[in-house]
């Protein structure tokens, strides 16, 4: 659906001075996929995601959404482009003098295809779909942050986009709000079968609802993937760092905690089905092997439950119990020998 070829972002600043936002980068999204961009203030997300729909030219490289190259389009074409792209902000650029219904309309006013009581059913429709049909008469700032972000989506479903994209949609929101409209994105997703970009700071963001994720850092993306894969085994230590922070656990700390542990250490991590099976307990139940948990966390990435645990091993056949837990599927990591 979409696809990034050696795009590159390079920003002239006023005083003549460059800046590259963005170093050559290659993406390629599935339809119906929700992909998500992490990385730090700065990292270039904004910019990358603003590619998608070329809210930024890149000054190098191709974009083609579904099929067809946008990068040369003309304003006749990227009005058509923004059609099929809606986008929703992380400060919901709603129109403050106009009422939630007017707000939701506007797309469709400016698009000039429907009569106005074609556009009156659609809005209503569309509150319906973001739960705030009673407050189509309101205006923006008489809304909590979550509803404005509401009327944001309805705003960017309007023309019927096979692609949203999200700057930053939560980052404003309580952690409880965040939750409500992150399903909210998943339903609709699921629903109408719509391609999702979001760009976030937070892992718990991608953790929630992404299918794949890449992490970007200083322009370059330094890791991409399954979300599961890179968030049970990040490789990258820009990607570590967000999976500890995620998990407010800091690998120093509990490395120098490990060093008053005797015997063996190894993490195991569980995915799917098998995370709630007794898989441990038989293991060393067969092979006389004790073990204590030093730390340990059972969770889901999207739909996909998963465990996992560090262990101190001691005593009975290790060899064999580790052997045997491996070949349920589980991944064991020795952490020290
Ligand atoms: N129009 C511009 N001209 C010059 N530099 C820019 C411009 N827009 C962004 N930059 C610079 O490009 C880099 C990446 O910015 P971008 O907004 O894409 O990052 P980000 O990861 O979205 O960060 P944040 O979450 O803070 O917005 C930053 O160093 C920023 O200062």
């Amino acid at each position: 659906m979409i696809e990034l070829i050696e795009v590159e972002k390079t920003y002239t600043r006023p005083d003549g001075g460059t800046f590259q936002a963005v170093a050559r980068t290659t993406l390629s999204i599935e339809d119906g996929e929700i992909y998500g961009i992490i990385g730090r203030s700065g990292a270039g997300k904004s910019t990358l995601v603003r590619l998608i729909n070329l809210l930024e030219r890149p000054t190098a490289g191709r974009v083609v959404i579904d099929g067809e190259d946008v990068t040369a389009l003309d304003a006749a074409g990227l009005r058509r482009l923004r059609q099929r792209v809606g986008m929703i902000f992380q400060h919901f650029n709603l129109l403050s003098s106009k009422t939630v219904a007017d707000n939701v309309a506007f797309p469709l006013k400016i698009s000039g295809t429907r009569s106005r009581d074609e556009i009156r059913k659609r809005v209503l429709e569309l509150l319906d779909r973001v739960g705030l049909r009673e407050q189509a008469d309101k205006y923006p700032n008489q809304l909590s942050g979550g509803q404005k972000q509401r009327v944001g989506i309805a705003r960017a479903l309007a023309t019927d986009p096979k692609i949203l994209l999200c700057d930053e949609a939560t980052s404003a929101l309580d952690p409880e709000t965040t939750q409500s409209v992150l399903q909210l994105l998943a339903e609709i997703n699921r629903e109408l079968g719509l391609t999702i970009v979001l760009i976030t700071h937070e892992m718990d963001v991608i953790r929630r609802i992404c299918d794949k994720v890449a992490v970007l850092d200083r322009g370059q993306v330094v890791e991409s993937g399954n979300a599961a894969d890179v968030f049970l085994h990040p490789q990258h230590t820009t990607t570590r760092r967000f999976v500890q922070e995620t998990e407010h656990v800091d690998e120093n700390e509990q490395y120098a905690d490990f060093a008053q542990v005797p015997g063996r250490i190894v993490r195991m991590t569980f995915r799917g089905e098998s995370t709630y099976d007794p898989v441990l307990v038989q293991v060393a139940r067969s092979t006389g092997m004790d073990f204590s948990i030093l730390s340990g966390r059972i969770d889901r990435i999207k739909d996909t439950p998963y465990g996992q645990m560090i262990l101190a091993l001691s005593g009975g056949d290790q060899d064999a119990a580790l052997r045997q837990i491996a070949e349920f599927g589980v991944i064991v990591e020795e952490l020290r020998a």
